[in-house]
């Protein structure tokens, strides 16, 4: 099946007063069409970066340095601005972490939802709309202002703006975070169906792993700008190849037994500067050797998923670091 996104060695960096920081290492990627994707990892692995890319949202910081972007056949980094406005307008939906951040606050929800929806929609179809997003009582949440919904609703509204056109990518950067955890499931649940009834690709973007099992088809782990490991999320889930995807699993709320702490990943995420010629990973890594602070490791297919470690056949057989270990 041929990709609806790719991401062949994106590198993207954002100029800062201490110099230009790597968000994307040469990141690669492909989206399918239909699937539900999680790209996961810590706080600053470049996720956003890499999602924001699909439509060319980034800030003007931002520096596309090399590699390509490719989002149902537009190369985003090389349209001209009218491919950039159809392809955000026709092909892609967002919906972000914060609804209230979203939505304007002087304007009643059901014109904005009409804005999202292009032409002059009446309020039946607005309607119509807005009950494909599971709102109750859609007529009264149209004549509402954002600060007079609860944040589920908030987030529905969201929702129900970004499948407005039909789109054929959505994007969620961390669609449940604000939300209470009591409604956490049901508003994933709703973005699951709209993606089946739609069938466009899902891309979630999250710190929790437990989320995403549970919702994904496939799982891409970044760190350090890269995609660590790629695969099916039950098998990834399983057994790890990545020993970032390990500790991340060990440090996912939830996977404690009865008694036993959350193990926090020790150390921080890296902020690159510049090309990373070793694995980023190395100084927090529990199966390093000196290969990994020397060598770049390229992506492989070890074990039914792609991998970018050079000991991730040692991870799968969870055999720990041998004499050759990193000093
Ligand atoms: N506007 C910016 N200016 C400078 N550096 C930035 C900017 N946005 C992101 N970065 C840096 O780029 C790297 C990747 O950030 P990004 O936000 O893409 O990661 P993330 O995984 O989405 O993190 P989070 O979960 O916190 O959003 C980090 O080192 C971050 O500090």
């Amino acid at each position: 099946m041929s990709s609806l996104v790719e991401a062949r060695d994106l590198v993207i960096g954002y100029e800062t007063p201490q110099g230009r920081v790597r968000a994307l290492d040469e990141a690669r990627l492909e989206i399918l069409p239909g699937e539900t994707l999680a790209i996961v990892g810590e706080s600053g692995s470049g996720k956003t970066t890499l999602g924001m890319a699909a439509g060319k949202l980034l800030p003007a910081e931002a520096i596309c340095e090399s590699g390509r972007l490719l989002v149902d056949g537009c190369a985003v980094f090389e349209a001209g601005a009218d491919e950039l406005r159809a392809l955000r307008r026709d092909r892609l939906g967002f919906v972000f972490q914060n609804p209230m951040n979203a939505l304007d606050p002087t304007m009643r929800t059901g014109r904005q939802v009409a804005r999202a929806m292009g032409g002059q929609p009446g309020r039946t179809a607005i309607s119509a709309l807005l009950a494909r997003a599971e709102l109750p009582d859609p007529e009264r949440v149209m004549d509402s202002f954002p600060h007079e919904l609860s944040g589920g609703m908030a987030q529905r509204v969201v929702i129900a703006m970004a499948i407005a056109r039909g789109p054929r990518l959505l994007i969620a950067d961390e669609p449940t975070a604000s939300l209470d955890a009591s409604i956490r499931d049901r508003v994933m649940a709703t973005l699951r169906r709209l993606r089946d009834e739609t069938k466009a690709s899902l891309v979630i973007l999250s710190h929790d792993l437990r989320m995403v099992a549970r919702h994904a088809d496939r799982i891409a782990v970044m760190y350090g700008g890269r995609i660590v490991e790629t695969g099916e999320s039950r098998r990834v889930l399983a057994q790890p190849a990545h020993p970032y995807t390990r500790a991340l699993m060990a440090a996912a709320a939830g996977n404690e037994r009865p008694g036993q702490r959350l193990e926090p990943i020790p150390g921080s995420p890296p902020v690159l500067i510049g090309r990373c010629d070793k694995c980023a990973y190395e100084p927090r890594c529990g199966f390093a050797q000196r290969q990994c602070a020397e060598v770049r490791p390229e992506e492989r297919e070890v074990g039914g998923r792609r991998v970018v470690c050079h000991f991730a056949e040692r991870v799968l057989e969870n055999l720990p670091r041998t004499s050759g270990a990193a000093p």
